[in-house]
């Protein structure tokens, strides 16, 4: 297989069909909705809440709330619910979430999104999640994850899955590499080309996205949404607590198997990052549609699915070329 990741690929410019950068369409259809643009905040603690959710469901981008506050989730679901907004939860596969998923099946509680958030998915009790998931509240779209091989997402698609997220250890917070000496970090973007070939339905790219211009290299390498933590934290409406460190603002951005999230140090595969404080979160979105609008017209074309065809070129470390 070739290996490669985000800095070493450029993308080949096709001849540009629009006039303007603001006729192209960043618009997906994901599940049963479809949202301004292919990205989604990571559902980490530090990255999304419930103020930034009803914000992103009601100004139509896709989100997926964390899983670290479980007793919230049901109150969650329903106030979503009453604002006539989406609901998109996360669980995990302890036994006692079989207990939660009961609970939505019997009350009716229905979210329109659930995600598996589990470190390591392709696993028997993540298959498990996923078959009890379909055959309780079969109406939900249901994202499994994370895997990094194309046999995990087949794996997890003959279970059920509707979607499927591919990234073990690329994450910025990530220290899964280090610590265990697996995981698809380095060679991200050839783990989803490799897994988008073997998929049949769609899949979230996740992790290691550090530019912009990583999301159009997700959706030609094969992704449908692209998660992101980092480059979406840090901002003035981020949950993420602020500090000040010789005179300069930060806010904290600590991985969800962090000690910071665990409240303990056991199994441990994440540290904390403290960032540069930044502007507005709907400035940075803004950006990246602009960003992407261009990415479009480069490729030659009006939507996204312009992107799935450019031709590409491997250039180890192109991007910086000389300028860092
Ligand atoms: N995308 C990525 O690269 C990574 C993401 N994360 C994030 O960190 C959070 C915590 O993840 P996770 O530890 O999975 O969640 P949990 O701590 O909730 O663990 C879920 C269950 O899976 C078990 N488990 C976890 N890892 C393994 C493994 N390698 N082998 C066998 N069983 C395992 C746990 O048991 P036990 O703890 O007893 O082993 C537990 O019962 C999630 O939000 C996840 O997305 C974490 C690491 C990598
Ligand atoms: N190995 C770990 N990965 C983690 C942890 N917490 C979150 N994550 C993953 O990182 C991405 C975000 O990546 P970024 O490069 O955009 O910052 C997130 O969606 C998770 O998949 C962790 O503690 N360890």
């Amino acid at each position: 297989m070739e290996v490669f990741d985000y800095e070493d690929i450029q993308l080949i410019p096709n001849k540009c069909i629009v006039s303007s950068r603001s006729e192209c369409n960043t618009q997906i259809q994901f599940g049963p909705r479809t949202f301004r643009i292919p990205v989604v905040p990571a559902n980490m603690q530090t990255v999304i809440n419930e103020e930034l959710a009803i914000w992103f469901a009601e100004n139509d981008y896709f989100y997926i709330m964390h899983r670290f506050d479980e007793a919230a989730r049901i109150p969650f679901v329903k106030m979503m619910h009453e604002r006539g907004l989406f609901a998109s939860i996360s669980v995990g596969i302890k036994d006692y979430e079989y207990n939660f998923v009961r609970q939505l099946a019997e009350e009716n509680i229905i979210p329109e999104y659930i995600t598996i958030d589990v470190a390591h998915g392709h696993s028997e009790d993540v298959l498990d999640m996923v078959r009890f998931i379909k055959e309780m509240i079969p109406q939900t779209f249901l994202i499994a994850g994370n895997v990094g091989t194309p046999e995990g997402v087949r794996e997890l698609e003959n279970a059920g899955a509707d979607a499927t997220k591919v990234g073990v250890g690329p994450g910025r917070v990530c220290i899964t590499k280090l610590k265990t000496g697996f995981g698809t970090g380095g060679w991200q973007l050839a783990a989803i080309r490799s897994c988008a070939k073997a998929a049949r339905k769609p899949i979230i790219a996740d992790g290691g996205i550090r530019h912009h211009g990583d999301i159009a290299k997700s959706i030609r390498f094969g992704a449908s949404m692209v998660m992101i933590g980092s480059l979406l934290a840090a901002h003035e409406e981020s949950p993420g607590r602020t500090r000040v460190i010789d005179g300069r603002t930060y806010k904290e951005y600590f991985g969800s198997a962090s000690e910071y999230q665990k409240g303990e140090h056991k199994n441990v595969e994440g540290k904390i990052e403290m960032i540069a404080a930044r502007g507005k979160l709907s400035d940075t979105l803004i950006e990246m549609e602009q960003d992407l609008q261009s990415s479009i017209s480069y490729a030659g074309g009006r939507d996204l699915e312009a992107i799935r065809k450019v031709d590409y070129v491997v250039v180890r470390n192109s991007i910086f070329n000389g300028d860092r």
